[in-house]
């Protein structure tokens, strides 16, 4: 009792140091609340020698029921984003504290039965939750998964203990090896879940982290530096494997207009709108990135002209499809120009010569009259500087990818 004792209160003061850090946003709160109850209840269930049966007996294993479920909540909330239904959040502590008011009768052995049965079924919405959408999500809640089977076999185990031998159930201060065990590996099972699930915040942090670093945050495409690397890669695997590599720049067309008449929050809305229509057409292995303002590229894989030409055409004819609705119910559409190059394997261009390239079609694209895809012979020379690219356009920047 004594080891239960004070894992739970060092799990609870690791729990609620974590949460004053940057975790506070996260779902350890409920988890901080579920192991202090689960200490609680086991101080009361210690105290039976000072305090009445009863009192101990169903306020101290209904502070542990109450401190699974939360635990259980917790695992909901961190995987699905909702909490366990309401029914069962309210009802099964309620029932289980009924339930164990009712078993106070029954001779010790079958009380234990009952009790173990009781945790080890409360303990199920947790697990089934981990072994569903769970498994899929952070690795560490793989680990929080595995203690708490072992926790709900062990509290079986106890139970089955109980059955078969009757006779170490006597009273409750008697010792047996069989339900010690039991009952203290249940509950160190527990614990070690509790830190399983604090490692399982840290790991969505340094998720969240990874993709604020490597995302736009209005769009959720990948921003400059990150979509440079990955062209620069593509460029290096298509020489590798001898394939071409497409690489397309997009630019809106009078994205000023669009903010002057519509309103800022309306150009945001048309470009997230744009993106998911871009995004709907492409494979899974194409990169798409925001290069900057209104200008995104795409690099296409193992992609030849007439594959890179036809999709930026039905790309440019779906964005001018698109009907966007602002927020105010305003409805208004957009249009884009697209350049286009292809990197031949043996051409060994750089990323440099590729960009200026691509820059020089939607140039074209532009002064044609806009709404329209040029594609760029990969073979034109390329200019030694931005003099002729598109106007306004910051020069390529190639440490952007460092
Ligand atoms: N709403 C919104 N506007 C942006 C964002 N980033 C850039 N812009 C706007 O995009 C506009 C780009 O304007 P310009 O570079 O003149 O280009 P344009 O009006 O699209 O004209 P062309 O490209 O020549 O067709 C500017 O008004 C920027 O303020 C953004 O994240 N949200």
């Amino acid at each position: 009792m004594l080891a239960l004792l004070s894992g739970f209160a060092m799990l609870g003061v690791q729990l609620w140091i974590a949460r004053r850090s940057r975790l506070r946003y996260l779902d350890l709160g409920v988890w901080t609340w579920g192991s202090w109850l689960l200490l609680f209840g086991f101080c009361l269930l210690a105290s039976r020698i000072f305090l009445p049966l009863w009192f101990s007996a169903v306020g101290g294993n209904g502070l542990i029921a109450v401190g699974i479920v939360m635990y259980c909540e917790g695992i909901h909330r961190h995987v699905t984003g909702r909490g366990l239904p309401r029914w069962w959040l309210w009802g099964a502590p309620a029932v289980a504290c009924l339930l164990i008011a009712w078993m106070l009768a029954w001779p010790l052995y079958l009380r234990t039965i009952g009790i173990s049965l009781l945790f080890a079924t409360l303990l199920l919405p947790g697990i089934g939750v981990l072994l569903g959408p769970g498994w899929r999500a952070e690795y560490s809640l793989r680990s929080v998964a595995l203690t708490l089977i072992l926790a709900t076999g062990s509290l079986l185990l106890r139970a089955v203990h109980a059955a078969r031998h009757p006779e170490d159930y006597q009273h409750l201060l008697q010792s047996s090896l069989g339900q010690g065990l039991t009952f203290l590996f249940s509950f160190i099972c527990l614990i070690g879940a509790g830190f399983g699930f604090v490692l399982a915040n840290f790991e969505r942090v340094a998720r969240r982290m990874e993709d604020m670093a490597s995302t736009d945050a209005l769009t959720g495409c990948l921003n400059r530096a990150t979509a440079d690397a990955l062209l620069r890669h593509e460029l290096e695997r298509g020489r590798r494997e001898n394939t071409p590599v497409g690489f397309v720049l997009l630019d809106l067309d009078h994205f000023k207009v669009v903010n002057d008449t519509h309103g800022h929050s309306a150009g945001d809305t048309a470009l997230q709108c744009f993106v998911a229509e871009v995004r709907r057409r492409l494979r899974a292995s194409d990169v798409m990135g925001r290069w900057g303002g209104e200008e995104f590229v795409l690099v296409l894989p193992s992609t030849d002209q007439a594959g890179a030409s036809r999709l930026v055409e039905q790309i440019r004819e779906g964005v001018q499809a698109l009907q966007i609705r602002h927020a105010c119910g305003e409805v208004f559409r957009i249009t884009v120009s697209a350049g286009v190059v292809i990197a031949q394997p043996h051409e060994h261009l750089s990323a440099e010569q590729l960009f200026t390239l691509v820059d020089q079609a939607l140039y074209q694209a532009k002064g044609a009259g806009r709404n329209r895809v040029h594609v760029q012979d990969s073979a034109a020379p390329a200019p030694a500087s931005s003099t002729g690219a598109h106007p306004g356009r910051p020069p390529f920047a190639p440490d952007a990818s460092a």
